[in-house]
């Protein structure tokens, strides 16, 4: 089968002749927007931590462990040295945890062209400060908004590698840094719109993560579509309350960033915080379910800092709260539904709640009444 890149010839890379840019990460996000940089015609060097990685890349043309089958683009280079990555890259697309992302910067910094934008592809928070990757690069390198990016959409990796057509948002609070890096990432098989959105992108990447741990976690459970259903529509309301909350344009969530995201990340099998929440929905405790995972599941990491903002925010989030409770062990995966579980519903002794926690809960449940659906 003749792929998408190959038939649609020289039209994409015309257009980005000469461009360097360089991708931090090597895992299956990394590898993948690196293809994608490459079929728009971009000039792609790919950071791998492992030096057995970037050699696979660059010999091989292939990551056999992120990626298996898919075959990479000639024009992609890879290694594991910074400074030779980030040699003259305009565009600085980043693809790591978002738990290593501070250090990571940090280890870039000397080498990192005073111009050059950094466009964040990682859909975490910072546990330890709460802030957003935008946030943590502007923190670590002094950098003004206009340089700094954020990609984000349905985005199943695997699924991009194999050519399957998508399409994501590019955000920077100046338009023209945005175009660019659409521009930068526009193949066949993938086209990148722009706003100037960066809250609203970037949450609607970090919250779609929490609401597909919680269908995973009544897909574990055995529970059908209804009840999937109503936890994305709920799951939506939420992310679109905490993102308005934080300053975020309200049309952002339900655009790709957002609704987009939220429907690939809870319909698909392939899908890492799906994939967590179901084994947690089959009785695995947290720390069996990491062991499990080969891969970043970053919803697990931002559940706790996420509940922290939205309780300064005054918002509540019955699901994201349900979701940390099963996490904890403190209420059974089955009482997780798309309402909020109070101690009326979930006989105590399967609610190993304090009082304390029953109070909020029960506090929460009184500020629902009335939610519209
Ligand atoms: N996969 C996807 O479909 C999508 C993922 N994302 C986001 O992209 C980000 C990266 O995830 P993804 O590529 O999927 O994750 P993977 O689990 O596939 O890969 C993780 C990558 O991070 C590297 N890494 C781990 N620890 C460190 C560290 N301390 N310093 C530097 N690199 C490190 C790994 O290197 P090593 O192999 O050496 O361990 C590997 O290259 C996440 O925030 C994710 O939410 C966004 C859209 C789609
Ligand atoms: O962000 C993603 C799809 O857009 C990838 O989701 P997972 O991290 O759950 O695999």
């Amino acid at each position: 089968m003749t792929t998408r890149s190959a038939a649609a010839g020289s039209v994409h890379s015309d257009r980005n002749r000469g461009r360097r840019v360089a991708v931090i990460g090597a895992g299956s996000w990394g590898t993948t927007f690196a293809k994608v940089l490459a079929d728009a015609g971009c000039d792609v060097t790919m950071w791998a931590r492992r030096p057995e990685i970037a050699n696979e890349i660059q010999v091989a043309r292939r990551n056999s462990q992120y990626l298996p089958g898919v075959n990479l683009p000639k024009t992609l280079t890879a290694t594991d040295d910074l400074a030779t990555a980030l040699q003259g890259a305009r565009l600085v697309f980043l693809a790591v945890p978002s738990q290593t992302l501070r250090q990571n910067l940090i280890d870039l910094e000397p080498y990192l062209d005073r111009r050059s934008v950094l466009v964040s592809l990682v859909k975490g928070v910072e546990k330890t400060t709460t802030m957003r990757m935008s946030e943590v690069i502007a923190d670590t390198l002094d950098l003004g908004p206009e340089r700094i990016a954020v990609v984000s959409g349905p985005n199943i990796a695997l699924e991009i590698a194999k050519e399957q057509p998508t399409g994501a948002v590019a955000s920077c609070v100046d338009l023209g840094v945005a175009q660019e890096v659409a521009m930068a990432a526009n193949a066949p098989y993938f086209r990148t719109y722009v706003n100037t959105d960066v809250i609203g992108t970037e949450l609607g990447g970090v919250l779609k993560n929490l609401i597909a741990l919680a269908i995973g976690i009544v897909d574990g459970v055995g529970y059908g579509e209804n009840t999937k259903a109503a936890i994305i529509t709920r799951g939506l309301a939420e992310m679109t309350e905490f993102s308005v909350a934080s300053g975020a344009d309200p049309a952002t969530l339900s655009g790709l960033a957002g609704l987009g995201d939220l429907i690939a990340t809870c319909q698909s099998p392939l899908s890492r915080n799906n994939t967590a929440g179901r084994l947690i929905g089959q009785g695995y405790t947290q720390e069996e379910t990491r062991e499990q995972m080969q891969q970043v599941a970053e919803g697990i990491t931002s559940v706790p800092p996420v509940l922290e903002l939205a309780r300064e925010r005054g918002i509540v989030m019955p699901i994201v709260e349900q979701v940390q409770m099963v996490l904890s062990g403190k209420m059974q995966p089955e009482y997780l539904g798309p309402h909020l579980a109070t101690e009326d519903d979930v006989p105590q002794a399967e609610l190993s709640l304090g009082s304390p926690q029953i109070g909020r809960l029960k506090r929460l449940f009184d500020r629902m009444k009335g939610t519209r659906g």
